[in-house]
């Protein structure tokens, strides 16, 4: 038997990423925190949704979810094991503010505080979203997102958390996904509110975009320096043009025109026609909403692959999709049914690059469901890993194209609730036992650490 000859693979790091690349995980907060009615928080439009029968698998809720208001020192020490460079995590607005207005509930800040500083404690940078779908119930009583005076409520919630937190928190986003908000929320009703009004979705999400220059404002007055949102953006594979453009409009130019080029695309406002005039769009608000940020944070998953179909009706979380048909797409699926197509994020970000160049991208989203198993101890997790080496590769082809791509945020650091579908589909790359509360890396957090080490694959 010859010698086996020994590669150290560590060292010759086929892929390397840019001198500086930022690697970490996220997280939000109902789908971790628990705590629900701990130190004051109110409820939230997902605390209501989630005991509203019939909305979530098996009823479940983000009461305890993972417990982490209690068990954060334990979770920072994880993302240290893991030589994380940065942390995404949201803040619950209705722990800030229980009545979504007024003043801080002191025991709500103090939480985000202590994470703040176990974060700094462990080298690890936080990179704050504001609104993670957790409105206020009360500001949900008064027509919730569908209401403009939201948005103000929204950009008044900023400014608190700024003063609080600014010192320490460098990098902020507005939102998360005001295309989930609106059209998951007030259209499909598949998302807390759960309003199946497709004729207001178009006001919700304006007045989601209006809070989110709102509060642009707001940081950027009191000396926020890097400032963004974070939008789902997904590439569309037709081969029908017209349907792609109908889906890449509905999805992602109705939100990547108004922020980064202050007008809505005249396609999606012509489409959109049939359900609202648009008067809720007030003089000044589009250049509210197109204030100059620093970072647009990306959450990928899987392209949208579409076909035209006429006499087709309307996705219902795509208000004017009608004619258009999504037939899935030929490709392994995860625990999700999502397809796993890597190279969608290649093109999504170079699209990004050469549409709306100027802005630094940040992927603050991308992670796959899978079924795991415990077994002595382990998750030998390979689908997920797998997934997130494919999308690394793809990530890495962008960059090589010249996209201004700064950092990697997988979804997610721990197992949690996972919105409708409860707790039976995992992301984490760390295994939670929601009955003994036990974390548990997987395979996959245990090759994620060696990709943050070596700063490639
Ligand atoms: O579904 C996985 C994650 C969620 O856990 C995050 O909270 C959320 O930011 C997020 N967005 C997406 C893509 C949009 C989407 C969300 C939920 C359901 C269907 C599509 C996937 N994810």
């Amino acid at each position: 038997m010859s010698a086996q000859k020994s590669y150290n693979l560590q060292d010759s790091g086929v892929l390397r990423f840019p001198e500086g690349f930022v690697w970490g995980a996220a997280t939000a907060a109902y789908q971790i925190e628990g705590a629900a009615r701990d130190d004051g928080r109110g409820p939230s439009i997902w605390d209501t949704f989630s005991r509203t029968p019939g909305k979530v698998h098996a009823g479940h809720t983000g009461d305890v979810a993972c417990d982490h208001y209690h068990r954060y020192p334990e979770d920072v020490r994880i993302m240290g094991d893991l030589g994380l460079h940065a942390y995404r995590f949201s803040i619950s607005w209705p722990r800030i503010q229980p009545d979504g207005a007024g003043p801080a509930n002191p025991r709500g800040l103090d939480f985000y505080d202590r994470l703040v500083d176990e974060l700094q404690g462990g080298g690890i940078t936080p990179i704050v979203t504001l609104y993670h779908w957790d409105l206020p119930q009360t500001l949900e009583d008064r027509g919730g997102w569908t209401n403009r005076e939201t948005a103000e409520r929204f950009a008044e919630y900023a400014a608190i958390m700024y003063s609080r937190l600014g010192d320490r928190v460098e990098t902020w986003t507005t939102l998360n996904e005001p295309w989930c908000s609106a059209f998951l929320g007030y259209a499909s009703g598949i998302h807390a509110p759960g309003r199946t009004e497709p004729e207001v979705s178009f006001a919700a999400a304006h007045h989601l975009l209006l809070g989110h220059g709102l509060a642009v404002q707001a940081l950027r007055a009191a000396g926020a320096s890097q400032i963004g949102i974070t939008l789902n953006l997904a590439p569309v594979l037709s081969d029908d043009a017209e349907a792609a453009s109908i889906v890449d409009g509905l999805q992602n130019r109705i939100f990547l025109d108004p922020v980064l080029r202050g007008e809505y695309p005249a396609d999606v406002v012509e489409r959109a026609g049939r359900f609202t005039d648009w008067s809720f769009v007030k003089d000044g608000d589009l250049e509210i909403i197109s204030q100059p940020i620093d970072l647009l944070g990306v959450n990928y998953y899987n392209p949208q692959t579409v076909t035209g179909r006429a006499g087709e009706p309307a996705n219902p979380v795509y208000p004017g999709s009608e004619g258009v048909a999504f037939p899935g797409a030929d490709a392994p699926k995860t625990a999700m049914g999502w397809p796993v197509q890597p190279f969608g994020l290649t093109d999504l970000l170079v699209r990004l690059s050469h549409d709306y160049p100027g802005t630094p991208l940040i992927i603050t989203e991308n992670g796959a469901a899978f079924d795991d198993v415990v077994e002595d101890g382990q998750v030998h997790d390979v689908g997920r890993l797998s997934y997130l080496d494919g999308h690394l590769r793809a990530a890495h082809a962008a960059i090589e194209a010249g996209v201004d791509l700064r950092g990697y945020l997988v979804w997610s650091l721990l197992d949690n609730f996972e919105w409708a579908e409860g707790y039976r589909k995992r992301f984490g790359v760390v295994h939670v036992d929601y009955n003994t509360q036990r974390r548990t890396p997987k395979d996959s957090a245990l090759w994620y650490r060696e990709v943050v080490r070596r700063n490639g694959l």
